[in-house]
């Protein structure tokens, strides 16, 4: 008979933001699961961290993390997406993905991962009420808008905000960098806007979700909300995260990872 309780292996791609608070709740210890390697950018510049930890996982190379592991995090720079996620599902195992926004440009990797048996799983990140989504999304959603507003620091570099010169150093009110769809948003916003594209994968997709983002002086927060329409309810969702040491990200999205890793070996699991 095949060892159902065999400890699940999880790797880690990234040790940033993300990536080294699920690493240190791994090792500190999560029912069924076991940490067993990591990639970084710069191992070397991490020994202090990789040394804190009381079971070093070994470090490998992004493309090789699928070798020693049964579930892979993806919790690195966007444009490493495929270098990641591709040998995962190839090998039939699954990745969990928080740069969801570049999974649009390579939806071929759910192809690839149905062909194989792999999977790729989207956690809620920074997020709120994606189960409601997904159960709205069983019967017919109307409509579902998303209205970001993010303090500066948290929106610097983007792309939309670099190619169309918008200075937004110098503001004193909220400004509306942003109307259009999620698809939109994400190509505009790579580092910003992934929560749009994890609304709009649960929902109505990434044409059909809109979104706003403004640049807002006045708030030290990512604060999003979400409005959706749909035959079996009307909902408003509102989050408002405390920025990371990369205040681009919340720092729920490190936990809600965590919470989504607990529950692949939990015997209750609540939510959808
Ligand atoms: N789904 C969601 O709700 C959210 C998703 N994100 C996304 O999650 C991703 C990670 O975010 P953070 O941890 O805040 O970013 P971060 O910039 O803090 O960390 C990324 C890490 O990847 C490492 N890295 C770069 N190249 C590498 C390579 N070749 N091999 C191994 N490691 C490499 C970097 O050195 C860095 O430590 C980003 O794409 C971000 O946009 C962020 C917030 C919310
Ligand atoms: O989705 C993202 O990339 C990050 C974000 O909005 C947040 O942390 O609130």
């Amino acid at each position: 008979m095949a060892d159902h309780r065999r400890d699940l292996r999880v790797a880690i791609a990234g040790l940033g933001s993300i990536g080294t608070k699920i690493a240190a709740e791994l090792d500190r210890g999560i029912d069924g699961l076991l940490l067993s390697a990591i990639a970084a950018r710069e191992p070397d510049k991490r020994r202090a961290f990789l040394s804190s930890l009381r079971q070093p996982p070994v470090i490998l190379p992004i493309e090789q993390l699928a070798e020693v592991a049964d579930i892979v995090v993806e919790c690195a720079p966007s444009h490493l997406l495929r270098t990641i996620v591709e040998p995962v599902v190839r090998r039939g195992k699954a990745a969990v993905v928080v740069s969801v926004g570049a999974l649009l440009d390579n939806s071929d990797l759910i192809d690839l991962a149905k062909a194989h048996g792999g999977r790729i799983i989207v956690p809620t990140g920074a997020l709120i009420g994606l189960d409601a989504v997904n159960a709205a999304a069983v019967g017919t959603i109307h409509s579902v808008r998303m209205v970001t507003r993010k303090p500066i620091d948290g929106l610097k570099g983007a792309p939309f905000i670099v190619q169309n010169g918008i200075d937004i150093d110098n503001l004193r009110e909220p400004l509306r960098l942003f109307a259009g769809t999620a698809r939109e948003a994400a190509k505009g916003f790579p580092a910003n806007l992934n929560v749009a594209v994890a609304l709009s994968l649960a929902g109505i997709g990434p044409d059909r979700t809109m979104v706003e983002i403004w640049a807002d002086p006045t708030v030290t927060r990512n604060v999003h909300r979400i409005e959706v329409e749909a035959d079996s309810a009307r909902f408003s969702m509102g989050i408002e995260n405390v920025p990371s040491e990369n205040p681009k990200t919340g720092m729920i999205t490190a936990l809600s990872v965590i919470a989504l890793l607990r529950k692949q070996r939990a015997t209750l699991s609540v939510g959808t």
